[in-house]
């Protein structure tokens, strides 16, 4: 398998694009280091293949970037009750869905950072609060944002949320047009498919309609079905925070790559903490292989959980108190699983780049949460169980080149 167009090191893209080469970067002061960086992943182009075709919003850059810790931020918001809290604690909590019947009510905002294959932040908002109003400083709010999440309750009257969300909308549009706006049109679990079709077309319809209405045509809106009770709430965070990474195109060429080199029928890149798909190649998406991935990585966790755990060793302290750990006895895990006797249609996993964050208490390591991506490729008719060898090899192609990718 040979490695797409964009393996180029960083700093040959610095330079393509007249900036300073990373050398330069490392002897800069941290501060204006973190500003050079920010501004060369701000850049329109950066990491991104010639295309014929028009970039998917705001895909290859973090709008807003100029303060802060340079941490995409997400933002829920929406009227009461229509489930942001719970959305939150599913996805980023593993909170069983039902138990989310006993969340109380956001009061004020809940800032939480998230540490997954890239750092985030999510903030809850209470439902009751006017976001545009004097109150809240917009600088402060909108700065900087990756995505506004705006979470309509298809069960419940939804003309004053999307009146609500419509505000919003222009108001962004006006002072921050670079902001991924993302409609969850959310419980439809409750629904039944013909009565869900219609509420998710008749909102999307109002919206257009109001904000044409109001002279914006064709805002950067996309709009979701979401439950927590199914797998829909996952792909949907998928979507939103794949358009946050910068990467996205190399990645998807990447996987289209390795897919037609090792017949592979789909391919996704998963952060196994979260179960969010970071890309995914660009053949179609069949309804309903997001679930077998996502079920696959549990089995895969809770076997290696019993039988891979990681054996750390402590190597004695350094003179900064720190703990040298030492991993011993484990390798990235794969699997390879079929559900029908022939071992076609099989599934493939791989873990890749998997790396311990070990965290210690008065030098006595306690934790040690893993951050890691999973590559799980679903094997066609045509891609006989036979072929792993050859699959191994060019999924390790691919990893090598994963790693020009995320270098850290
Ligand atoms: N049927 C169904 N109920 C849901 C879903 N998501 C959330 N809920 C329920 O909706 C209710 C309200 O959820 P919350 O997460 O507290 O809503 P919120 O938007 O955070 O509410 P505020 O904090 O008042 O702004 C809870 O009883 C949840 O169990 C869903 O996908 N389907």
């Amino acid at each position: 398998m040979s490695s797409p167009h964009s393996s180029a090191p960083p700093s040959v893209e610095a330079e393509r694009h007249g900036q300073p080469p990373l050398k330069e970067l490392e002897r800069a002061p941290p501060g204006s280091r973190l500003t050079l960086m920010r501004y060369l992943q701000d850049l329109n182009d950066a990491e991104t293949p010639a295309s014929p075709l028009e970039p998917r919003y705001h895909t290859g850059k973090l709008p807003n970037s100029k303060t802060g810790d340079g941490k995409p931020r997400l933002m829920l918001m929406g009227q009461r009750r229509s489930g942001k809290s719970s959305i939150s604690s599913v996805v980023f909590h593993k909170l069983p869905p039902s138990e989310t019947l006993y969340l109380e009510t956001t009061t004020k905002i809940k800032k939480e950072a998230m540490h997954s294959f890239m750092d985030f932040q999510v903030w809850d908002f209470p439902g009751h609060l006017d976001y545009t109003g004097p109150e809240f400083d917009p600088e402060n709010l909108f700065d900087e944002i990756g995505a506004l999440i705006w979470v309509i309750d298809a069960q419940d009257e939804y003309l004053e949320a999307i009146h609500r969300l419509n505000r919003m909308i222009i108001y962004l549009q006006s002072s921050y047009p670079a902001i991924n706006i993302e409609v969850f049109v959310h419980k439809v679990d409750g629904l039944s498919d013909d009565y869900r079709g219609d509420t998710f077309r008749d909102i999307i319809q109002r919206v257009q309609d109001e904000l044409s209405d109001n002279n914006y045509e064709n805002p950067p809106v996309s709009f979701y079905q979401t439950s927590i009770y199914d797998h829909s709430i996952f792909e949907a965070f998928s979507k939103v925070i794949q358009k946050l990474i910068p990467q996205l195109p190399t990645l998807e060429a990447l996987l289209n790559s390795l897919c037609s080199n090792s017949r592979i029928e789909k391919a996704y890149l998963f952060d196994v903490l979260s179960k969010i798909y970071i890309a995914t190649d660009t053949s179609p998406t069949d309804i309903g292989s997001y679930a077998i991935c996502s079920d696959y990585i549990d089995v895969v966790i809770d076997v290696s959980e019993i039988y891979g755990w990681d054996r750390f060793m402590q190597i004695g302290s350094t003179t900064a108190g720190e703990v040298g750990l030492e991993e011993t006895g484990n390798q990235d895990a794969d699997s390879v699983i079929t559900m029908d006797r022939k071992a076609h249609n099989y599934l493939y996993l791989k873990e890749i780049n998997k790396y311990a964050n070990p965290s210690t208490i008065l030098n006595v390591l306690t934790v040690c949460s893993l951050r890691y991506l999973a590559l799980i490729c679903l094997m066609g008719e045509d891609s006989p169980a036979g072929r792993k060898p050859l699959i191994d090899h060019n999924v390790s192609v691919f990893q090598d080149a994963l790693k020009q990718v995320f270098p850290r």
